[in-house]
């Protein structure tokens, strides 16, 4: 391809796209990485209406698009036979100043205009479309499918995804977040989705519940914070055929909530630059269709089964997390406010904790995800009277005007998912398990990296390592140390401070003595009592760049 006086070779591999300009006796070479290409569209000049844009003397303004899609129905420029090939990237950018990474757009026009005749260099941009295409579904569909196998209707990917928003969710910015920022890189990426705006507490388990979710086996995505993730995960698996759905399906989260600490931990795992653009960076990683498989935990309190995948806690940092909710409207800052009044104002509970360390674990199967389980085979005629029809369609909102709150009712809802192989609540823990009774000031085991966005809790998780990381705070601990615990878990350092100890653990149970502080699971707050929990290695499949 050349421009006035300089000539552009471009080459299209397996690694991604080479540029190469000459102009004026200079060479500049340049690749986008096929990493970095989310999609790819074919386009064709569009007529000038003057009518339709009103009147402008001289020239066309900037912003007036002058190509639109080859499939639109507006009349072509009969004077251009052009085809153009749109390629949209998200390249890395080392910022120069902080020498921090961020990912930028990057749109790159390649215009055919060799045949004298429209049809001909269209048929050349759609050949560069299907191969690009073609190239970013190799790493989906196996290395070794030979491209004759591959036609270009299959460029339209009808794997769907279901997208579960919570407009409650953090600052309740959640709608224009995925309308503005989510949206159009769907849309850049050919993915097709519906949409399920939650209309009260547990509509986006429901919907997982109740609805026919082998037509999303392009994946589930919420937008949204972690407990909406909970809600959908905790649906899934009050499914009689919650098995064979946790093997196909993948999940994903858009952070829009006041925590998000799983998409921070996604992130951090495939070194993503997450911090400036949490939302672009989260889309990214679904769009581009890679998962990774993530360890979930089963967890017994005495009339709940529960599956969780980021943390359960108790004391200090679920007090925080439970009671701060009353400054949700000023963002994540609440847990920071709330930090240091509870600093002043500080608890102990007595109880018990016992855990089975990961290195005893006889039972841990690294590799063994949930497939490995029985499933439980329970007739469930209850649940089909709570069916509700999800209509939602691509670009649009369905919700009801407010939001109301309404909770499953026991009768309503059963979890099968995977057995217990510990004894229960009501026996005692098996004797290679470690006892620790006395009084705590904190109890929280975590799976992923970080709880929060800016808490950075277990920093050698990883998304399937196989095990919990418990942090046991004992009372005694100075006021001194506990504000440097703390500050430190913005860094990790946390883990260092006199008194706080964490070791990896394959099960955990908490016995609290009085009814005294709070419990939470994944930040949503459980009645407190004695709980139980034991890890599931690769349970669940996220959407992840490879690490
Ligand atoms: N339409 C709604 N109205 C009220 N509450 C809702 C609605 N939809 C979902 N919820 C509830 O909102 C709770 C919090 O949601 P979510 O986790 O998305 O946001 P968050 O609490 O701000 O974020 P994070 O969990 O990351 O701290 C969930 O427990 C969910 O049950």
């Amino acid at each position: 391809m050349s421009k006035k006086n300089s000539l552009l070779r471009v080459k299209l591999s397996e690694k991604g796209l080479w540029l190469q300009k000459e102009s004026n006796g200079h060479t500049k070479t340049d690749t986008i990485s096929l990493e970095d290409i989310v999609g790819c569209r074919c386009m064709r000049s569009k007529r000038f209406d003057s009518a339709k844009c009103g009147w402008h003397p001289g020239p066309r303004r900037r912003n007036q698009s002058k190509v639109v899609d080859e499939n639109s129905t507006e009349q072509r420029d009969e004077t251009d036979t052009s085809a153009f090939l749109y390629i949209y990237a998200y390249v890395l950018k080392k910022s120069k100043v902080k020498m921090t990474k961020r990912r930028e757009r990057m749109v790159l026009t390649l215009r055919f205009y060799s045949y004298d005749r429209y049809e001909d260099n269209i048929r050349e941009a759609q050949k560069w479309k299907v191969t690009i295409k073609f190239l970013l579904q190799v790493n989906l569909r196996g290395p070794n499918l030979p491209s004759c196998y591959f036609r270009s209707s299959d460029n339209i990917i009808d794997n769907k995804i279901l997208v579960l928003l919570n407009p409650k969710s953090g600052v309740g910015k959640s709608r224009d977040v995925f309308q503005n920022k989510v949206v159009p890189i769907l849309t850049e990426a050919d993915i097709n989705y519906d949409l399920h705006v939650t209309r009260f507490s547990n509509d986006a388990r429901n919907v997982m519940r109740t609805q026919n979710l082998w037509q999303y086996t392009g994946g589930i995505v919420v937008v949204g914070g972690d407990g909406i993730l909970f809600e959908a995960i905790n649906g899934l698996m009050e499914r009689p055929d919650w098995q064979p759905l946790l093997e196909n399906l993948r999940f994903g989260i858009i952070p829009c909530g006041s925590g998000n600490g799983l998409a921070k931990s996604i992130s951090y795992a495939s070194c993503e630059p997450h911090d400036n653009s949490p939302v672009l960076i989260s889309t990214l990683n679904i769009v581009r269709g890679l998962s990774s498989p993530m360890d979930l935990v089963r967890v017994e309190t005495k009339n709940l089964v529960l599956f969780s995948f980021l943390s359960i806690g108790w004391g200090l940092l679920a007090d925080i997390d439970i009671e701060s909710e009353r400054l949700r409207s000023i963002g994540s800052q609440r847990f920071t406010i709330w930090s240091i009044a509870r600093l002043i104002g500080l608890r102990t509970y007595k109880g018990t904790v016992s855990y089975l360390p990961a290195s005893n674990d006889k039972l841990h199967r690294r590799s063994s995800g949930a497939s490995e389980f029985l499933l439980i085979c329970l007739q469930d005629e209850d649940r089909r009277d709570s069916f509700y029809s999800v209509c939602s369609r691509k670009s649009t909102y369905h919700s009801a005007a407010g939001s109301s709150y309404e909770s499953l009712t026991e009768e309503t809802s059963r979890t099968f998912g995977p057995p217990s192989n510990f004894p229960p609540l009501t026996q005692p823990v098996p004797s290679n398990w470690q006892v620790i009774s006395g009084e705590f000031v904190l109890v929280q085991a975590a799976y992923q990296s970080h709880l929060a966005t800016d808490v950075f809790f277990a920093p050698s998780a990883k998304l399937d390592d196989g095990f919990m990381w418990l942090m046991i705070v004992r009372a005694g601990i100075s006021r001194a140390h506990l504000l440097q615990f703390l500050l430190g878990l913005s860094n990790g350092t946390h883990v260092s401070i006199p008194r706080a100890e964490m070791v990896t653990v394959a099960a955990f149970r908490i016995e609290p003595e009085a009814n005294s502080g709070h419990m939470t699971v994944d930040g949503e707050l459980i009645e407190l009592g004695p709980i139980q929990g034991q890890v599931i290695p690769s349970a669940a499949r996220v959407f992840a760049r490879p690490q």
